[in-house]
């Protein structure tokens, strides 16, 4: 679907992109993008949607005007009322369409379709874009931090409309955030990007076997443990975390962290484990 092939942008004396291996999204691909900030995530976004100058080839066939780009913040004319808007960008008419109204009643936007954009909330506004951006179904949709800045509930519940929406759909989503849960939830292949390299790209679960292993138990830092002999993977501050290579070695840590009475988590997808051994430890 896009084939990107030594890409490159840079701004002045910035090399925001220098992407040197060939990367491929496929039509299903449901693709986390993480990164620092300024780690070039929104630039390659811009890239593909050729809102950027380039080198290098994005060979495509889907054209940028026909992909649906959902960012952080947008503009729309404060003029005329959101129904307006929605009408005129999808061409279509509110009383008349039914998959419209499911998305406005599923967003609880009825209320709003009066008001002026500028006159809506941060979650309203989301919400207004995701109507949007949804009705369009785009064969590839990007998704730029669209819940930054929103309540734990909101996010909670824009995320399952999401996965609800694509559920069964042949369409491309790529998705950047900081929130590590809801990629888990949204996406099956994380691309990390880091100082403008892509530094890893392949499904959660290759990536973590590669980076982490079978599974990582993480519990406190704490001085009453022998830990000599375990493989300890970088983790957050006061945070241990150690790489099980098989289910036996687990279950032998699991054994002695229960001996010893102490609290711990295991899992085989923690992204933010997995992000912060790829890149070194340096994920902000
Ligand atoms: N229009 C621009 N002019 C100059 N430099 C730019 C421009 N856009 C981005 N950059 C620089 O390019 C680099 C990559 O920026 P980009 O916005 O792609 O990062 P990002 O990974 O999306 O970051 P964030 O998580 O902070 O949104 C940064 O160093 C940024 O300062």
């Amino acid at each position: 679907m896009i084939t990107i092939e030594d890409l490159k942008v840079v701004y002045g004396s910035t090399v925001a992109l220098d992407i040197r291996e060939p990367i491929k999204i496929l039509p299903t691909d449901r693709i986390g993008i993480i990164g620092s900030n300024g780690a070039g995530k929104t630039t390659l976004i811009k890239a593909c949607l050729g809102l950027t100058k380039y080198q290098g080839k994005i060979i495509s066939d889907v054209k940028p005007e026909q992909m649906a780009v959902h960012m952080q913040f947008n503009e729309y004319v404060d003029t005329v009322s959101c129904k307006v808007i929605l009408e005129a960008v999808l061409n279509t008419n509110v009383k008349d369409n039914e998959i419209l109204k499911e998305l406005i009643d599923f967003f609880d936007f009825e209320e709003h379709l009066k008001k002026k954009f500028k006159n809506l909330s941060g979650g309203q506004k989301q919400r207004f874009t995701l109507i949007l951006v949804l009705m369009q179904d785009a064969p590839i949709t990007f998704f730029d931090e669209v819940t930054t800045g929103l309540d734990f509930e909101t996010r909670r519940s824009l995320i399952q409309k999401i996965l609800q929406w694509y559920d069964h759909k042949q369409s491309a989503i790529l998705f950047v955030t900081h929130y590590y849960q809801e990629l888990e939830q949204l996406t099956n292949k994380l691309m990390i990007l880091h100082e403008g390299k892509v530094v890893a790209f392949d499904s959660h679960r290759i990536l973590f076997e590669k980076y982490c292993g079978h599974s990582v138990v993480t519990f406190e830092a704490t001085d009453a443990l022998n830990l000599d002999g375990y493989r300890q993977l970088i983790a957050p501050e006061n945070t241990v975390a150690i790489a099980c290579d098989t289910q036996e070695e687990e279950l032998a840590l699991v054994e002695y962290l229960v001996h010893n009475e102490m609290n711990f988590k295991r899992s085989n997808q923690d992204i933010e484990l997995l992000t912060m051994n790829v890149i070194g430890g340096k994920t902000r």
